[in-house]
C-alpha cells in the first residue's frame, strides 16, 4: 500500500485527529489558521481550539490575488500562475505557525485547506443559458499545499456540494450543525464577512432537515470597497467611526435593495462579483447620489447590509417566530454601525458573539474546514437540510497526498 494511504487510513481509524483548517475569506485580510483537535465525527464531534493566528497579507499578495478576484476577464497565464504561489505561499505560512507553535508537521494529522475564492458563480447570477449550472473556483492548489508542509491535505471543498447541485456555498451549515447545535435552543448563526450569512439550527435532536444557510447579501465587502476608493491607503472603516458620523440616504438606500438577488428564494449565494463598486455607482446613478459625501455612503452601505440580513431571517421565518438567539461572527461584529442596524430591524433578538459558544468568531471558518475535513476522513456524508432544496448530503473535499 502507498505509505501515505497506510497513514491516512491509520489517522482516520484514531479517535481524535489534529487538523490544520486554513481559511483566506472574500476580504483579503490574510490567512487564518486554526491548530484543532477533533474528537469523534458527526453531530458528537469535540472541538478543542490548540491555537489560532490570522497571518495578515502583505500588500503585494493582496494586489496579486486584486489582478484575478470577482472579475469576468483576467489574463489565463495570470491566474494559471497564481493558482500554484498561492499554494505554496499558504504552506510557507502553516510552516511559520507551526514553527511560532512550536509544533512539527509530523505532529500534525491533516490539512483542511479552502483556498482563495476567485470567482463565484451561481447560476442565478451568471445567467450563461449555455451553462445550466453553478460554479465556483478556489485557487491554492492542495498538492503545493501537502508537500510544502508534508502534510495530508484537503482541499477544493466546494466541487462536490456544487456537483451534488448545490452552489458550493455557504458550507457553514455543515460545521454548525456539528458543533453549535443545542438542545435548549434555537440559533442562527450570523457571519458577518466580506458577504454576510447565516446557518438556521434547529434544536439539537429536533428536525434536521430544516437545518440550512443562506447569503443575505453584502457583510463588509462594500463598505470597505468604498473606503479604499475615497481613502486609499485605508482598509476598511475602523469601528465604523467614519460610518457613525453620516446619515442614511433613503433614496440611496431603495436602489441598493432594488435587485433581485433580495428577493430570490432561499437559499442562495452570492459573492463581490455582484456586490462591486459598479453595484454602488449604479444605485448611486439611479437615485441622484453620486455627491454624497463618504460618511453618508458608509452609513447607508452599513444600514443596506443590515436590511440584507433581515430580510433574509424574514423570508426564511414568514410563517413563524424567528429564533431568538442570534450568535455572530466575522469581522462585521466589530462594525458598531452594522451591529447597531442589525440590533434594529431584528429587534425581537438577544445578540451575542459566538465566543460564548466556544467558538471565537474569528476562527470560526478556518474551524468549519478542519470540521468539513474531519467528516470526510472519519465520518459519512452529513446529512442535513434534507427539507431545503440545495443542501446536497456529502462529504466534502479532495486528497492531496504529500509525496
Ligand atoms: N474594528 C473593526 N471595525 C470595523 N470593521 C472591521 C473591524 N475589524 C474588522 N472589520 C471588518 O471585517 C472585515 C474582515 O472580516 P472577515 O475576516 O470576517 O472577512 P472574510 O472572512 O474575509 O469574509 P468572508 O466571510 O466573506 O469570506 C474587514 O475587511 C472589515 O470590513
Ligand atoms: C464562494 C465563497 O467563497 N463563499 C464564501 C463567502 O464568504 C462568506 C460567504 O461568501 C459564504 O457563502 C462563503 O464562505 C463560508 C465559509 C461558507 O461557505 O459558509
Amino acid at each position: 500500500m502507498n505509505p501515505h494511504l497506510a497513514r491516512l487510513h491509520h489517522i482516520a481509524s484514531q479517535p481524535s485527529r489534529r487538523i490544520i483548517g486554513l481559511m483566506s475569506g472574500t476580504s483579503l485580510d490574510g490567512l487564518d489558521v486554526a491548530l484543532c483537535r477533533l474528537t469523534g465525527h458527526g453531530p458528537g464531534t469535540q472541538l478543542e481550539l490548540e491555537q489560532f493566528r490570522t497571518v495578515p497579507y502583505g500588500e503585494d499578495t493582496r494586489a496579486r490575488i486584486r489582478t484575478v478576484f470577482a472579475r469576468e476577464q483576467v489574463s489565463l497565464e495570470y491566474l494559471t500562475l497564481l493558482n500554484p504561489w498561492l499554494g505554496s505561499l499558504h504552506a510557507t505560512l502553516v510552516l511559520d505557525c507551526l514553527r511560532t507553535w512550536q509544533i512539527r508537521p509530523d505532529e500534525v494529522d491533516l490539512i483542511a485547506s479552502h483556498g482563495q475564492t476567485v470567482y463565484h458563480a451561481p447560476q442565478h447570477q451568471h445567467q450563461r443559458i449555455e451553462f445550466p449550472h453553478n460554479a465556483t473556483l478556489q485557487l491554492g492548489d492542495g498538492d503545493h499545499v501537502a508537500v510544502g508542509t508534508g502534510i495530508i491535505t484537503l482541499s477544493d471543498f466546494r466541487q462536490k456540494h456544487v456537483a451534488a447541485g448545490g452552489e458550493g456555498a455557504p458550507l457553514a451549515a455543515y460545521g454548525d450543525f456539528l458543533l453549535l447545535s443545542s438542545p435548549d435552543e434555537e440559533r442562527l448563526l450570523l457571519n458577518l464577512g466580506g458577504i454576510a450569512n447565516f446557518t438556521y439550527l434547529p434544536r439539537a435532536g429536533g428536525d434536521t432537515r430544516t437545518a440550512f444557510s443562506t447569503d443575505t447579501g453584502p457583510g463588509n465587502t462594500l463598505l470597505d470597497a468604498t473606503v479604499r476608493i475615497y481613502r486609499p491607503g485605508l482598509q476598511y472603516d475602523e469601528d465604523g467611526r467614519l460610518a457613525a458620523a453620516g446619515r442614511v440616504h433613503q433614496g440611496l438606500l431603495s436602489a441598493l435593495l432594488g435587485h433581485d438577488f433580495f428577493v430570490a428564494p432561499l437559499p442562495k449565494t452570492t459573492g463581490p462579483e455582484l456586490f462591486s463598486p459598479d453595484y454602488l455607482t449604479d444605485a448611486q446613478e439611479r437615485s441622484g447620489t453620486l455627491s454624497l459625501s463618504l460618511e453618508d455612503t458608509l452609513a447607508t452601505l452599513a444600514e443596506f447590509s443590515a436590511m440584507g440580513v433581515a430580510r433574509a431571517v424574514e423570508a426564511a421565518f414568514a410563517e413563524r417566530l424567528a429564533p431568538t438567539a442570534i450568535y455572530v461572527s466575522g469581522g462585521g461584529a466589530r462594525n458598531p454601525v452594522l451591529l447597531a442596524a442589525l440590533k434594529r430591524h431584528l429587534s425581537h433578538a438577544h445578540f451575542a458573539p459566538t465566543d460564548v459558544l466556544g467558538v471565537p468568531g474569528d476562527a470560526k471558518e478556518a474551524i468549519l474546514f478542519a470540521v468539513l475535513a474531519n467528516e470526510a476522513v472519519a465520518g459519512q456524508p452529513i446529512a442535513i437540510g434534507a427539507g431545503r432544496q440545495r443542501v446536497p448530503a456529502v462529504s466534502l473535499g479532495k486528497i492531496s497526498l504529500p509525496g
